[in-house]
């Protein structure tokens, strides 16, 4: 990268045909010069690209709806196009059948019913870039190919996938064939429930999806919605017991005490939010973008909707109610010569036993001993202050995922019962984006190993499959290089030494430790070019994912990835006289399977937490792999949350670490539709000029013949397909329309007449 010392005077490209004198201001990050020009900050990449650039034809004063018709390629280029669509309030753009979608911060009026009947049958590109034109064309894809479609949404946290999500499952609701469909209003139904149980105010967005989602909507044969089931992935569970400053816990503890009647508020012992240690550490209960009220009112319809039952909510609050409580419960020694745990005060600890009908003597022993049997004889070992603390906060945590993977497993009950073998589905993935903190922990490893994962298959679709098909069929073509992150996916989780793997192994030694963990990972991947080794001696290691360098603090990673819940407290719950809560423990149990990350089965080890994760990814990759994929990437503007500010060097970073610029190479380059002789022949044969001579003609001679009646370029043919650029498969459709059009006015001229 060109390095231009600070003073110098350069050229700074912001678009095509757009130049502005620029001054190097100062050093950016990774050698980055900031080079300021007409006010703005902006990045190397732009004066870089700039020598010897010659002043073009400026850009649609709109922008170029589909990037690989920009006709120079570069950072500076695609990040001026986007913010010149955005200034114009137009916040989708194609890169070919990928589309960009910048959250607006803002509410347009363009997701109504006239819009999606605008979009529907339209082949992409047909229309301006939207979000309903990419669910539209997984709907078509599937019904005429009878097979399964996926979406993957990526982006930061507060980028828009969850929003996208829902406008996706929005437009596949009104268009899908039935007038009429109950169970395709449940599946919409479901959101805000989820919505309530597993959002969360963060610092980055006031609505932040705290779990990965994979939706699938399965299609009968008439294209009729006849069912959805949903997948969950890593709800976060810390936030039960803490949340950082300006954060909240889960939205239905406030919801709920914000919308429930004071008699039964009453009947749950609560008061004020503000009152229970697990709502109040963040300062602020409430904020000014959300009604709690309202949104517990929408949350209680959407229950009742989906026919959950009357006892079951109840347990539902019960079991909410309890964990507040619970967060309550005290402790302080006994003495300054005895340090063991006792109750500093016993309201909580009663409160919370009455909600959950379990014997109050039983959690207080269990919350203060730790019990251990040796040779069939029980003894329970007194804990310490923090010991005793940590048990209350494990204990609120596995209420709470309990609920969680019951509430997901009741509402697959509803909208997911007796679905017929021949089904197609429509599948969303909403999953947490890249994490980067300063404090980066198991859960952050586990995340950004998923990204890794995603980004793999978005590669493997986008480039290598791709190229390897023009290969296989001699096409003429130059290979495009991408960083390839199948090394960091084998550093974390490849068979036996990965991370994850001696994570895994370590965590059932009883004597190991998070340094031996450590030790052990330093020891085996030292030389691994994507593994850092830090310079002094600390608790962390350091990954270069393809998003960026992320370090790892390994403390806790053993106790979080055991995550024990002790036998004492299933035993208590599971003798509940309220029913709800002994069903959820019994049967969540019964549901764990024995699974080590290396995928054997075993009696003894229990599953861990990166054994459990590393198996539902995998499954959901196999799942995906047999799916046709559409990708939505979610770009986040700024990072105030702030309506239409767009900050280039923001939307830069992200445009960089998901490959946007080598994807629009190859989407510009390549030939992403592919269709083989047959079936080309058989779509648009009557476009060919000399009908006659076309049947005499060999498939590739006669392919060749209708692609130049219709002046076609962008196009290859192989050994036994057709490549097709994108805007080439637009231009054969539309004249079929055109001419199919033209005929049907001849035909009815010729009935017209025959009549007189
Ligand atoms: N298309 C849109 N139109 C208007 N506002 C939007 C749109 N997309 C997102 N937003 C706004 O941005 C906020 C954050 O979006 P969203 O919750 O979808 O982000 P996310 O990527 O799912 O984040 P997380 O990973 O934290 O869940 C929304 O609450 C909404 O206010």
């Amino acid at each position: 990268m060109t390095d231009f010392p600070v003073g110098t005077l350069v050229w700074v490209e912001v678009g095509e045909g757009y130049l502005l004198p620029g001054k190097v201001k100062a050093k950016g990050k990774n050698n980055n010069s900031i080079i300021e020009a007409n006010g703005k900050e902006h990045c190397i990449a732009f004066a870089q690209l700039l020598q010897g650039v010659k002043k073009r034809d400026a850009i649609p004063e709109k922008g170029m709806e589909d990037m690989i018709k920009l006709s120079q390629l570069h950072e500076g280029s695609m990040l001026y196009n986007l913010n010149l669509r955005y200034k114009h309030d137009l916040i989708y753009t194609y890169t070919g059948s990928i589309l960009i979608a910048i959250n607006p911060y803002h509410l347009f009026d363009i997701y109504n019913v006239e819009t999606a009947r605008a979009y529907e049958g339209q082949l992409l590109g047909a229309l301006p870039p939207h979000i309903f034109a990419i669910a539209n064309s997984a709907y078509m894809h599937m019904n005429a190919n009878r097979q399964n479609q996926c979406v993957v949404v990526s982006g930061e946290s507060g980028a828009g996938k969850t929003e996208s999500t829902k406008l996706i499952l929005q437009y596949l609701a009104i268009i899908n064939k039935s007038t009429h469909n109950l169970i395709t209003e449940k599946i919409l139904e479901a959101t805000p429930i989820l919505e309530s149980f597993g959002n969360a105010k963060t610092i980055r967005n006031d609505n932040s999806s705290r779990f990965g989602k994979y939706t699938e909507v399965f299609f009968d044969k008439q294209g009729c919605i006849e069912g959805a089931k949903i997948s969950d992935y890593l709800l976060e569970k810390s936030r039960i017991v803490f949340h950082a400053d300006e954060e909240r816990n889960y939205h239905v503890f406030y919801e709920m005490i914000s919308g429930l009647s004071q008699e039964h508020l009453d009947k749950l012992g609560l008061s004020a939010a503000d009152k229970y240690f697990y709502l109040n550490q963040g300062r602020g209960i409430s904020f000014e973008s959300k009604n709690d009220s309202q949104d517990f009112q929408r949350l209680n319809e959407a229950i009742d909707f989906l026919g959950i039952q009357d006892t079951e909510k109840d347990g539902v609050f019960h079991l909410l109610a309890s964990i507040l409580h619970l967060g309550n419960v005290c402790f302080r020694a006994k003495s300054k010569e005895d340090q063991f745990a006792s109750f500093k005060n016993t309201e909580a600890l009663d409160v919370c036993c009455n909600q959950l009908q379990i014997t109050k003597e039983r959690l207080r022993v269990a919350l203060t001993h730790k019990r251990t049997v040796t040779r069939g004889e029980e003894f329970h070992t007194p804990l310490l202050v923090e010991q005793a603390l940590d048990a209350r906060d494990a204990l609120a945590k596995a209420l709470y995922s309990h609920l969680f993977n019951w509430l997901v497993m009741k509402i697959n009950s509803i909208v997911y019962a007796n679905l017929p073998k021949y089904s197609v589905s429509i599948a969303v993935l909403d999953i947490f984006g890249f994490e980067m903190f300063q404090v980066n922990s198991l859960e952050q490893l586990c995340i950004n190993y998923a990204n890794e994962q995603l980004q793999y298959y978005f590669n493997e679709y986008i480039f290598h499959l791709e190229q390897q098909e023009y290969m296989k069929e001699k096409i003429d073509w130059k290979t495009i290089e991408v960083r390839d992150n199948q090394p960091c996916i084998d550093l974390i989780s490849k068979f036996p030494i990965g991370l994850l793997h001696i994570l895994d192994d370590e965590s059932h030694f009883p004597k190991s430790t998070d340094e031996s963990f450590l030790d052990k990972c330093h020891h085996e991947h030292s030389q691994n070019p994507n593994y850092i080794h830090p310079k002094q001696k600390v608790l962390v290691f350091g990954i270069r994912h393809y998003a960026g360098n992320v370090w790892y603090n390994v403390e806790y990673f053993l106790d979080k990835n055991r995550d024990v819940f002790r036998n004492d407290f299933v035993n208590i719950l599971q003798d509940s006289k309220l029913q709800f809560i002994s069903t959820i423990f019994n049967q969540t149990l019964t549901n764990q399977p024995n699974q080590t990350l290396a995928g054997t089965a075993t009696r003894k080890r229990m599953p861990t937490v990166a054994a459990k994760f590393t198996q539902s990814l995998n499954s959901l990759i196999d799942t995906m792999k047999k799916c046709h994929p559409f990708f939505v990437r979610c770009i986040k503007p700024n990072e105030d949350k702030s309506s239409l500010n767009f900050i280039e060097k923001l939307v830069l970073e992200q445009l960089r670490y998901s490959g946007m610029l080598e994807t629009i190479r190859i989407r510009k380059s390549g030939y992403p539709i592919r269709l083989d002789f047959d079936s080309f022949l058989s779509r648009f044969h009557f476009l060919a000029r000399n009908k006659e001579k076309l049947r005499e003609m060999s498939p590739k001679v006669g392919i060749s013949h209708i692609l130049k009646s219709v002046n076609a370029t962008g196009f290859q043919i192989g050994q036994s397909k057709v490549f097709l650029r994108e805007t080439t498969e637009l231009i054969l459709e539309k004249t079929k329309s055109i001419e199919i059009q033209a005929k049907c006015v001849i035909i009815q001229k010729f009935v017209f007449y025959s009549q007189l």
